[in-house]
């Protein structure tokens, strides 16, 4: 009876925290939005200007900034790092695309 209790409040607390984890992934995929926006403006920038897509001083400081920011939340540096790496890998790609397309950036 008690282990039944316990399997139900075990169940309420699941469906709280699913339900903030609903929220974070909501608000992550909305800042991730925001940020490809911006970014791919700056991929019609550099194919404008001619600028390189890829700018690894500029990534050096972003990843060292990142790891620290990790480390005063508790998150693992190496998964921020990996994180921001696999992010802009894919905003080089679009910055690569919107150069060969002549300074025109895609819809979406
Ligand atoms: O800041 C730039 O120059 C960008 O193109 C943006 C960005 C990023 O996504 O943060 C992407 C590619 C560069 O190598 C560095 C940074």
């Amino acid at each position: 009876m008690s282990e039944d209790r316990n399997l139900d409040e075990a169940k309420r607390l699941l469906a709280g925290y699913r339900s903030s984890i609903d929220n974070i992934d909501a608000a992550l995929i909305h800042m991730l939005a925001e940020r490809f926006r911006c970014t791919k403006a700056v991929g019609v920038l550099k194919a404008t200007y001619g600028l390189p897509p890829a700018d690894p001083a500029r990534e050096a400081q972003q990843i060292e900034r990142l790891r620290r920011l990790a480390d005063d939340a508790h998150l693992d540096p190496d998964f921020a790092e990996k994180f921001l790496n696999f992010v802009i890998r894919e905003v080089i790609r679009h910055h690569e695309h919107i150069a060969a397309n002549g300074g025109a950036s895609q819809p979406g």
